[in-house]
Formats: C-alpha cells, sequence, structure tokens
C-alpha cells in the first residue's frame, strides 16, 4: 500500500468502484459528528468531527486504539447516543433514534435470551417489531439459521452452544431482521484464534451471499484487513479521522503475504505515528 491509497472518504469510494460518476448517493452519511459523554462536573469527548459515507454491500471498518471511540460512533448509528456536533444520515434522513433499520451484534456471548430457543431467540425480534407473525417469523428464523449452518441446533438453548455458535445465532438475528445497515462491534474478539479466523471467513461467505452493508468495528489491523473493504483509520482518544483506505484487494488469502504484511505496517504507523502530525495529512 502507497501513501496515495490512504485517502479521503470521497476518493476511497471512487477507488472501490473505479467510476465517480456511477456513484449513487450514499446509505449511511456520517457528516463532521463530534460525540461526547456528559455527567456533572465531566465531559469526557469520544470522537471529534469524524466524517465518512457508505455505501450498499460496503463491508466499512472502523480502527483505532482502544478508547478511540469506536462503539461510541457504532452506539451513535445506533440512534443510541446524539451527536454533540455534525449529523448522521440513513438513506439521507437523520437518524433520531434506534431503529430496525439498524441492528447489532456484540461481543459478549451473553447477548441472547437464555430461555428461548435458538430458533425462537432468532425469531422473536421478527414478531415484537411487528415485521412478520409467528409462522412467518418462524420460517424466516429457519432460513437465516440454513445460512449460518446452525439447522441442527434450532431447537437447542444458547447454554448448550460454543462461543462461535452463540455469535452465528446472533448473526442469523440480526439477518433475519433484513435490516439497512448491519452493526458489529468487535463480534470476534472474545473467540479463540481458530474460530476467530473461521467466523471471519463465515461472515464472507455469509456477506457473498446476501449482500448485506455492515459497519465493523474492530481494533485488529489483520481483521480489518480481511473483513473490509473501506476502513476508516481513527486516531487515539478522542477519535478524529486520521485516513480512509480500500482495502478490497485484501481477503483471507492474504494473510501472511509481504504485500499484506506491509499494509498493516501501514495502517500501525498512520494510526499510532505522531497524532496530530498526521492528522489530515493523507486526506487529499
Ligand atoms: N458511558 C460512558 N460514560 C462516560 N464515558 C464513556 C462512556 N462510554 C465510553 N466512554 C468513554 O468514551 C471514550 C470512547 O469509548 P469507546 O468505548 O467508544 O471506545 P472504543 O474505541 O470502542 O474502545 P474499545 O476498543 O476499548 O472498546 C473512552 O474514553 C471511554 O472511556
Amino acid at each position: 500500500m502507497t501513501l496515495s491509497e490512504a485517502s479521503t472518504r470521497g476518493a476511497a469510494a471512487v477507488g472501490a468502484r473505479g467510476d465517480r460518476t456511477a456513484l449513487p448517493p450514499p446509505l449511511l452519511c456520517v457528516d463532521g459528528v463530534t460525540l461526547e459523554y456528559r455527567a456533572p462536573g465531566r465531559v469526557v469527548r469520544a470522537t471529534q468531527n469524524v466524517s465518512f459515507d457508505i455505501w450498499e454491500a460496503d463491508r466499512f471498518i472502523l480502527l483505532g486504539a482502544s478508547g478511540c471511540g469506536k462503539s461510541t460512533l457504532l452506539k451513535a448509528v445506533g440512534g443510541f447516543v446524539t451527536p454533540r456536533e455534525g449529523r448522521i444520515l440513513l438513506e439521507g434522513k437523520p437518524v433520531r433514534g434506534p431503529g430496525p433499520d439498524r441492528v447489532a451484534v456484540f461481543q459478549e456471548f451473553d447477548q441472547l435470551p437464555p430461555w428461548k430457543t435458538v430458533r425462537e431467540n432468532v425469531a422473536f425480534p421478527l414478531r415484537i417489531s411487528g415485521r412478520l407473525g409467528r409462522k412467518e417469523a418462524s420460517e424466516r428464523a429457519a432460513h437465516y439459521l440454513e445460512k449460518v449452518g446452525l439447522t441442527r441446533f434450532a431447537d437447542a438453548y444458547p447454554h448448550t452452544l460454543s462461543g462461535g455458535m452463540k455469535q452465528r445465532v446472533a448473526i442469523a438475528r440480526a439477518l433475519a431482521m433484513e435490516p439497512r445497515v448491519l452493526l458489529m462491534d468487535e463480534p470476534f474478539a472474545a473467540l479463540d484464534a481458530l474460530t476467530r479466523r473461521r467466523m471471519q471467513e463465515e461472515l464472507l461467505a455469509l456477506w457473498e451471499d446476501v449482500r448485506f452493508t455492515l459497519l465493523f468495528v474492530t481494533h485488529s489491523i489483520e481483521e480489518a484487513l480481511i473483513v473490509g473493504n473501506r476502513i476508516a483509520l481513527l486516531s487515539p482518544h478522542p477519535g478524529r479521522m486520521r485516513a480512509e483506505i480500500n482495502s478490497h484487494a485484501w481477503g483471507l488469502h492474504s494473510g501472511g503475504s509481504p504485500d499484506f504484511q506491509a499494509a498493516a505496517n501501514r495502517i500501525h504507523s498512520l494510526l499510532f505515528e505522531d497524532g496530530d502530525a498526521h492528522d489530515g495529512k493523507d486526506r487529499q
């Protein structure tokens, strides 16, 4: 990767598609977003003036050090945190709160109610959101459980599943809602290395099949390169855009190659080299 490949949001998107005029409007627009947590006598600024656009079927990664505001950005897109400054638009409309058009998968294994079977876990949000009746919800649950390879476990309870299987259920549950954007907050970080790798493979295979739009948070450079087609690099706390990078050239089979290592090293220095000196320099 050369410096010229690190680019602003618009240029990166153009690079990924090769033709500026062919670009439709973005699905999700994060525009100058500053996020803060306020408590009496204390303000924590989580991100500052962050901007990026996501197009349909992008696999967009938020990458940065611990505490740089990645999860807070995801929560803001989810509608759980209101920007202090800037705006977030989904299909051109301001995000004003949570909605079924944005569904999240988290790292924790306890995100599934333990008293519901796997099938019920997947079907439940479809029913309570009023989207589908009992029979249709159950059919859709079966469809997505098949996609994540868990048909045989539809009647099992979460505590009988491995960590990877629980994450598959969470992914099936999220995809079953057929959201406009799937939000994933370090979904594989609590898994062992082999399972994590397999889950990355499965997520990419699912994407090939379903072509959902993904906003994915990680602090693993390797995972970002493998899972994403575009990566936003955020500075350490408070998170600001350092650069945006096209990563569509990298995939599951790139790991370990000299080019892949060079890209990872380049990202590492963009993330961690003398912070403010870098901010903006790679955004042409
Ligand atoms: N509920 C909260 N109240 C106050 N400050 C918070 C709250 N949640 C997060 N923060 C602070 O906001 C900043 C950004 O946190 P956030 O969890 O978004 O970062 P992150 O990049 O996702 O980190 P990690 O990779 O460790 O999960 C941090 O300084 C954190 O301490």
